[in-house]
């Protein structure tokens, strides 16, 4: 048998060793962004999910994407990884030989459940290469004027990007409409007053439908349309109720009692913003008349602050001046807009998950 002996341990002082692996883990990060996505790639939330136990060991894992046998050992690397993160969870009492692999409340929500789609489609937009790549222009587009990272990697804003690219197109849309679903039917359920009162709702820039679907079946009664640029409306379900009007929001809204704005005023500069704003208030009657302008969005550091949300909130900001040219906003932000677009009162109610409600009213 080899012999083995530790020596002395020699510290670094703990001031230059914590600044070390504090650098070293921020450097590192995209490292567990992409351990995460290929863990959805071969498909182990949903694997554990399935099965009968809800767990699995590392042998049934590997038998069951499959993995040559060369590949076991690498696998476990990459869950001992996902473990320490928090996505996965060694079950303490499994009683068997091998540890068993489980779900944590993150990963459940990578399986796909029976009504909604979970967020894999959301994780695996977010972790595009061509939503990732931009990314490395963000130190020339400093130094510049004007343009925005997607542009200088991909030629284009994004809308006309996916316009041209039906792939990308199709996994932002669907991406969207997972976010939509998870959210929007939380909201349903625990505010359903947002919604009455209301006869004719128009959710601009809706995407594919995922907001305007959950709402109409939640009240019956409310007319849900979606007004959004031609490119999605091929990938718009035709045949549910919920109607697909071709517009621009820059242009011209439809008159309506109410608008739905969600992740929307993110992407777009205060000018911008106010210029959608204004065709909203064109399109809505008074609050005496019962219009108003629902806003689902950020609202960064608002009254729930979270060190959590608070980091993905900043997160969230620098992809966001990366991808296009808007922004998370604080309160005061918000309210700036909302003044210079001549809206006079509005009521934000946080805590679904990162996002507030806005309602919006003149
Ligand atoms: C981030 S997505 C949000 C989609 C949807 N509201 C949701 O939260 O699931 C932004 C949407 O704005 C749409 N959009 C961009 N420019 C637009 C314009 N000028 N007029 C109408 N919609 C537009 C995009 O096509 C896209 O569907
Ligand atoms: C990679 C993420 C991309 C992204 C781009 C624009 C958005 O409005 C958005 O909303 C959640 C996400």
């Amino acid at each position: 048998m080899a012999a083995m002996t530790i020596s002395k341990v020699h510290e670094m002082p703990s001031g230059l060793s914590k600044a070390h692996t504090n650098l070293l883990s921020i450097q590192f990060g995209y490292v567990n962004s992409m351990a995460l996505r290929c863990a959805i790639q071969i498909g182990i939330p949903d694997l554990i999910h399935s099965n009968d136990s809800s767990s699995m060991s590392l042998s049934e894992l590997a038998a069951s994407i499959p993995i040559p046998e060369t590949k076991s050992p690498h696998l476990y690397r990459l869950m001992r990884l996902l473990v320490h993160l928090g996505i996965f969870a060694l079950d303490e009492n499994s009683g068997t030989a091998e540890p068993k692999y489980i779900l944590t409340p993150a990963s459940k929500l990578l399986t796909k459940n029976h009504d909604n789609k979970g967020v894999i489609p959301f994780s695996k937009m977010v972790l595009d290469p061509a939503l990732v790549n931009p990314l490395f222009h963000l130190g020339d587009w400093i130094k510049m004027e004007g343009s925005l990272p997607f542009e200088l990697c991909h030629g284009g804003n994004m809308w006309a990007v996916a316009a041209q690219k039906p792939d990308l197109n199709k996994d932002f849309n669907a991406a969207m409409e997972s976010d939509s679903q998870l959210l929007m039917s939380f909201i349903v359920k625990h505010s359903p007053q947002l919604f009455h009162g209301l006869k004719l709702l128009i959710d601009v820039g809706g995407g594919t439908g995922g907001c305007a679907r959950t709402i109409a079946k939640a009240f019956p009664d409310l007319n849900v349309k979606v007004l959004d640029l031609p490119q999605l409306a091929a990938d718009f379900p035709k045949d549910d109720g919920v109607q697909f009007i071709v517009g621009d929001m820059f242009k011209h809204i439809p008159s309506t009692d109410a608008i739905l704005l969600k992740n929307i005023l993110h992407d777009w500069n205060d000018e911008e913003c106010v210029q959608i704003l204004k065709n909203c208030k064109k399109a809505v009657p008074s609050k005496e008349e019962g219009g108003k302008v629902i806003i689902m969005e950020v609202v960064v550091n608002s009254q729930l602050k979270d060190p959590e949300h608070t980091q993905v909130e900043y997160e969230a900001d620098v992809l966001l001046m990366t991808l296009t040219s808007g922004w998370q906003r604080e309160e005061k932000e918000w309210r700036k807009i909302f003044k210079d677009a001549a809206f006079e009162e509005y009521k934000i109610t946080p805590g679904f998950g990162v996002r507030s409600v806005i309602e919006l009213y003149h």
